[in-house]
């Protein structure tokens, strides 16, 4: 049985740090569900390290149903969470119809959304039609153009305005909100005053839990890490190495052996080709 958004409410409960990471198909998934990783984030990110745009605005609600239902077939008992894309929630109506394919067609078990208090009225619809969904407040990258890429929250008026957020995200019926890049102590405040969980990205060790971006705890990328992150892997040099090694081995024709492929009596081979050439 999948992990529920009521165990992410009794980790919160009982101090037990809730661990995420963004999953986006199911050669990782399957490698989630071998780690025994209970939440996952088929994140709108994809734009970004799956399919190599700068930001995550052009991923459609397609590309999300897609790379969830293939997360969700090779992680069967982790709660899948899918980031709802850049204007697929402009109002409750087009909210219901995008979480909806979500959860039908992708089979994800909770909705994400970016903002606050102006999409709470959105949020109330779409848990009164019994679809879960995980708030995410600070940095929100569908709205980097206007807010830029930087931390949120760091003057008292700012982390009021993401209190009063919070606030109405859980009045709202949201099930967990995400925290990203918000000072420390503005998270630990938050997480103190909500009863639903938060999970934090680069919002400190206080939150409920954290989520990373695959790419970067396992290292794929050549870049030098964000500052929110750090790798727990060299997944991106193994992957390489390996790379190198097998054009190598095809190179000196070391492989492929004769145990990587079926065998066939050369005379077989001679009667087909008798075949082949007679008129
Ligand atoms: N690979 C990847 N990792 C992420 O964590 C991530 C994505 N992609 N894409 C979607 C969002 C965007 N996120 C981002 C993007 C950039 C910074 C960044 O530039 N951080 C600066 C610090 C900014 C500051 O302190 O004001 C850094 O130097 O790390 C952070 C989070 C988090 N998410
Ligand atoms: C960074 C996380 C929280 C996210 O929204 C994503 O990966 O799209
Ligand atoms: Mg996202």
């Amino acid at each position: 049985m999948p992990t529920t958004i009521a165990e992410l409410a009794r980790m919160k409960a009982a101090g037990e740090p809730i661990a995420m990471v963004t999953c986006y198909d199911h050669a990782s998934a399957l490698l989630c569900q071998a780690a025994g990783m209970k939440v996952l984030l088929v994140g709108d990110s994809l734009g970004q390290v799956v399919l190599g745009h700068r930001d995550t605005l052009s991923v459609s609600v397609g590309d999300m149903v897609r790379h969830a239902a293939a997360v969700v077939r090779g992680a069967p008992d982790a709660l899948v969470v899918g980031d709802l894309p850049f204007l697929s929630y402009t109002s409750p109506a087009q909210a219901i119809e995008s979480a909806g394919r979500l959860m039908r067609e992708g089979q994800v078990g909770v909705v994400k959304l970016e903002g606050g208090r102006s999409i709470a009225p959105t949020v109330r619809t779409l848990v009164d039609f019994g679809i879960p969904v995980m708030g995410h407040l600070g940095f929100t990258p569908q709205s980097s153009h206007q807010i830029g890429v930087k931390v949120q929250g760091k003057s008292a008026e700012a982390a009021a305005a993401i209190i009063a957020d919070a606030d109405a995200l859980q009045a709202a019926g949201a099930c967990a909100i995400v925290l990203e890049l918000i000072p420390a102590a503005l998270a630990w405040a938050i997480t103190e005053r909500l009863t639903i969980p938060t999970i934090g990205i680069g919002a400190g060790a206080g939150c409920s839990g954290q989520v990373q971006v695959w790419h970067d705890i396992l290292g794929f990328s050549g870049k030098p890490p964000f500052r929110h992150t750090r790798r727990f892997g060299e997944v991106g040099a193994a992957i390489t190495s390996a790379l190198s090694d097998y054009a190598g081995s095809v190179a000196d024709g070391s492989f492929p052996t004769a145990a990587n492929a079926a065998t066939m009596d050369e005379a077989v081979v001679t009667a087909a080709l008798a075949l082949a050439d007679r008129d």
